[in-house]
């Protein structure tokens, strides 16, 4: 089976890459999805982080997401100590779904990771793709659909390596920067030459 990365930054674009590439046929996994189900209600990894950070489960059983991103996104510390959590959790359930894949006959998976390079994980990939837009627009992009502040969004930015830098390790860089249809043309070439490797 091909595994291939797909990663980018906060805002830059990964889901619009990832639901272009869904309707081309391809198999997607979300680490984002994947890090929500590893918390839901009365599993370890919300236990684990309840013990770890006081207050962040609400009346209802449920992780109090922005609650806990208060305490993480300012803190490199704190936001180690919940990742030390969380991503051995989720490393573990995304093998779990690629064997369910693999054993589906599925050959080839796309995994959308935004940590992917920060945590080292892209050496497991057989090629890596970036969605990339220059700072000053993931910035303008992250303000306005999470209605953030200017300081609220550079704390968000300040947690992920720059885009700047991930794209040295890209197999493909998707520049997001232009319309939605350039965009697309760029996924559509992608998707070919993923399929060209077999
Ligand atoms: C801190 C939490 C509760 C905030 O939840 P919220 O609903 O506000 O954000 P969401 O999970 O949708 O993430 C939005 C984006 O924030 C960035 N982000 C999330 N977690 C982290 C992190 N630990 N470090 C840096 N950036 C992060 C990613 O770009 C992600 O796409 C949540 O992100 C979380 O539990 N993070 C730890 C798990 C994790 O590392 N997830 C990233 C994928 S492995
Ligand atoms: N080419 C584009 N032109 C204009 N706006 C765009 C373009 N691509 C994405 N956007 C907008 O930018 C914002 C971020 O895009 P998207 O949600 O796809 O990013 P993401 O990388 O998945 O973010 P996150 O990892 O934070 O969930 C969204 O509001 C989206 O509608």
């Amino acid at each position: 089976m091909h595994v291939f990365g797909l990663t980018g930054g906060i805002a830059s674009g990964k889901s619009t890459v990832t639901r272009i590439l869904r309707e081309l046929g391809a198999e997607v996994l979300d680490a984002d999805v994947i890090a929500r189900e590893v918390v839901e209600p009365g599993t370890p990894g919300l236990a684990a982080v309840a013990a770890r950070f006081p207050g962040v489960v609400g009346s209802d059983g449920r992780l109090d997401r922005v609650r806990l991103g208060a305490r993480v996104f300012g803190d490199p510390a704190e936001r180690a100590a919940l990742n030390d959590i969380t991503h051995p959790l989720v490393r573990q359930a995304f093998m779990d779904k690629l064997q369910a894949l693999e054993e589906r006959g599925v050959a080839r998976v796309i995994y959308d990771v935004p940590l992917l390079i920060e945590s080292g994980m892209h050496t497991w990939m057989e090629a890596v793709a970036v969605v990339w837009v220059p700072r000053a627009m993931q910035k303008a992009r992250l303000m306005s659909r999470d209605g953030l502040d200017s300081d609220a969004a550079d704390a968000r930015l300040a947690a992920q390596l720059p885009l700047d830098d991930k794209r040295a390790h890209a197999t493909w860089v998707i520049d997001n920067s232009g319309d939605l249809a350039s965009t697309r043309a760029q996924v559509e070439a992608m998707w070919r030459a993923m399929l060209a490797r077999g």
